[in-house]
């Protein structure tokens, strides 16, 4: 690898030295089960788990045996130290299981046998040959744009079959595709392996979708190939595999991904940036026309949105030579797909929709906007300011408090501030300061001395900040953390100890998160991204998730949404972007009794 960034597991896969049981030998002959008796020969390949080598069988099968491969002269044999990081509670590695689902199906090395020997788990299987890698690697770092295009017509096809079991790989990348065997039938047949990471999409017994989630502490993956759903720690979809399959043909082709050689602690969040920057036109600026065309595709998918297979396959028709016999992949699996969908459809290729407009989510171009959140209220005044100057705060509020209105949201944009007031708050009273500290810790500390809540904040770019507490909250402790990047994991530990996220604000690329407990709520998530998380905003939605807070940086925006402990009457929310203030739309909501009850000023869109 020319650098550091290819393999970067999640915190459960990384073993330390030694634990992998490097330590202890292997065994050198391998007898599981009813299995024949094999001789361990050289070293195939060492993962994050487990360690491969060929096995040699020197016994013959028991004539009862029927397992498939069970003739098999030479076998791979994966094995996993029983303390590996892959071993599940019940003990056998979490792979074993997922094997067992799809050992054997297009595309999918078949596992002869399973077992305990000494120290470690043991599978036989399928012995294969050089993986994409090490093709690329050994053809001075380069591919044909042919033997890239039908490893995305085969690739296509294994991924289909694999989602069609409920499966998604979670690890699609040039190491993890091997060929057959050098020298047999199979040298030109593409498999896919490494299934540790691979999770279900659906419960195929039910049909039913596995939850969304986003969860933005949680990485798995290779940094390099990985979705930026991924990234961003959202649950995996039918989507990934194909973004990543994306990434890695790119690679294959280019020899390069714009986001290699980022490195340090921020290395993941630097990369996941860069690819949300990067247009399909800019990473597919010197491939054929089908692999934009692909990435573009495939980046726009939704969480649950059912890919057409057959669509992608047909994309790269064009550049395959028409007789599938001379490919330098089999390609197989593909045309069966067509075949199939063909006939389903009743015809072989699927309509081309891409004259429909499609949002382009992924342009590299920076915009900032205003989101603007309102709720169903019943009628009541309130008020709104913007483009406030420090030196004007004083007045708007002190005039507001007189007419028996408190603040109710404050946001900050070049550094002047927005301030909403409102009768609606409930507060008894309420204090303010502006500091030039982002936050003001002694004033903060001084005013929950005496029963003051921190109830709106807001930061601007030089590093002031507004903070607003009041009296009357129903609140019973706050807590505060400010830190450099989206602290997701002091949130979660804060939910853990009954706490939720009642404010939130940013100050430059630095971020204030207040939590408080006795919120009202009874469950809060987060949705964090490089733009308006729209999908995720509404699939929360659904399940009875509110907007509760929002704040934005220059690179990501991030949302709270919570289920109230009581049910308002009327539940309708509804948001807003906008490049200037939203004033004229604030009047048109009122209108319909929907009053602001959050805004933030920052980046929503790329
Ligand atoms: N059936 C096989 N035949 C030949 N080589 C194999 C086979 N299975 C795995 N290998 C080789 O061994 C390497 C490690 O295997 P695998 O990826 O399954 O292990 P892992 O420990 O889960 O790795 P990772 O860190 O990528 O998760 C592969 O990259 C490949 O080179």
């Amino acid at each position: 690898m020319d650098d550091g960034d290819s393999v970067a597991r999640s915190a459960d896969k990384d073993a330390p030295p030694g634990d992998d049981g490097s330590s202890t030998p292997l065994p050198e002959t391998i007898q599981i089960g009813n299995s024949p008796t094999y001789k361990l020969d050289r070293k195939l390949g060492k993962g994050g788990f487990g360690q491969v080598y060929v096995g040699r069988r020197i016994s013959t099968p028991s004539l009862s045996d029927r397992t498939p491969g069970a003739n098999a002269l030479e076998v791979a044999i994966k094995f996993e130290h029983r303390t590996s990081k892959g071993c599940c509670s019940y003990g056998a590695p979490y792979e074993w299981q997922v094997y067992n689902t799809l050992s054997g199906i297009h595309g999918v090395p078949r596992v002869h046998y399973k077992g305990k020997q000494s120290e470690y788990y043991i599978m036989i299987m399928d012995m294969l040959g050089p993986s994409l890698w090490d093709v690329w690697n050994n053809n001075s770092h380069s591919m044909s744009v042919e033997m890239v295009a039908c490893i995305a017509i085969e690739a296509i096809s294994i991924l289909e079959k694999m989602h069609s079991k409920g499966y998604v790989h979670g690890d699609v990348k040039p190491e993890n595709f091997l060929l057959g065997p050098p020298g047999t039938l199979q040298e030109k047949k593409l498999f896919l392996v490494d299934l540790g990471l691979a999770t279900k999409w659906k419960d195929t017994g039910t049909g039913e979708l596995v939850e969304y989630d986003q969860r933005p502490d949680v990485f798995r993956g290779t940094v390099r190939y990985a979705s930026v759903h991924a990234h961003l720690g959202r649950t995996g979809s039918r989507r990934d595999d194909l973004e990543s399959l994306a990434y890695t043909l790119v690679f294959l082709l280019r020899g390069r991904l714009p986001w290699q050689g980022y490195q340090g602690e921020n290395k993941g969040f630097l990369v996941c940036k860069k690819k949300m920057a990067t247009s399909p036109e800019s990473l597919c600026y010197f491939c054929p026309q089908p692999f934009r065309q692909f990435v573009e595709y495939v980046v726009n998918l939704k969480f649950d949105e059912e890919p057409n297979y057959a669509k992608c396959i047909s994309l790269f028709d064009g550049i395959v030579g028409p007789n599938p016999d001379i490919r330098p992949i089999n390609t197989d699996g593909a045309q069966k797909l067509i075949y199939q969908v063909g006939q389903k459809r009743g015809r072989l290729m699927m309509e081309d929709d891409d004259d429909q407009p499609k949002k382009k989510i992924r342009m590299g171009m920076p915009a900032t906007q205003w989101v603007s959140v309102y709720n169903a209220r019943r009628p009541m005044k309130q008020r709104y300011h913007y483009n406030v100057a420090d030196g004007r705060l004083a007045q708007h509020i002190s005039k507001g408090n007189e007419d028996g209105l408190f603040i109710s949201s404050v946001a900050s944009c070049s550094n002047l501030w927005a301030l909403i007031m409102d009768a609606g708050t409930g507060f008894t009273s309420q204090v303010y300061e502006l500091s030039p500290y982002f936050l003001h810790k002694e004033w903060i500390m001084e005013q929950w001395e005496k029963n003051f809540y921190i109830t709106a904040l807001a930061g601007a770019n030089n590093g002031s900040s507004l903070v607003v507490m009041s009296r009357g909250t129903q609140y019973a402790q706050q807590s505060y953390k400010v830190s450099d990047s989206f602290p997701f994991k002091w949130i979660n530990k804060k939910w853990k100890e009954g706490f939720y996220v009642t404010a939130m604000a940013t100050s430059g690329s630095r971020w204030a998160v207040v939590v408080s407990r006795n919120a009202g709520f009874v469950d809060q998530v987060v949705e964090l991204d490089f733009l308006y998380p729209s999908e995720g905003v509404h699939r929360r939605w659904d399940s009875g998730y509110r907007i509760t807070a929002t704040a934005a940086t220059w690179d990501q925006t991030a949302l709270i949404l919570s289920i109230p402990r009581r049910k308002p009457a009327d539940e309708t929310q509804e948001t807003l972007r906008t490049s200037a203030f939203p004033s004229q739309h604030v009047k048109e909501k009122w209108a319909k009794n929907l009053y602001l009850a959050s805004i933030c000023y920052g980046r929503t869109v790329s």
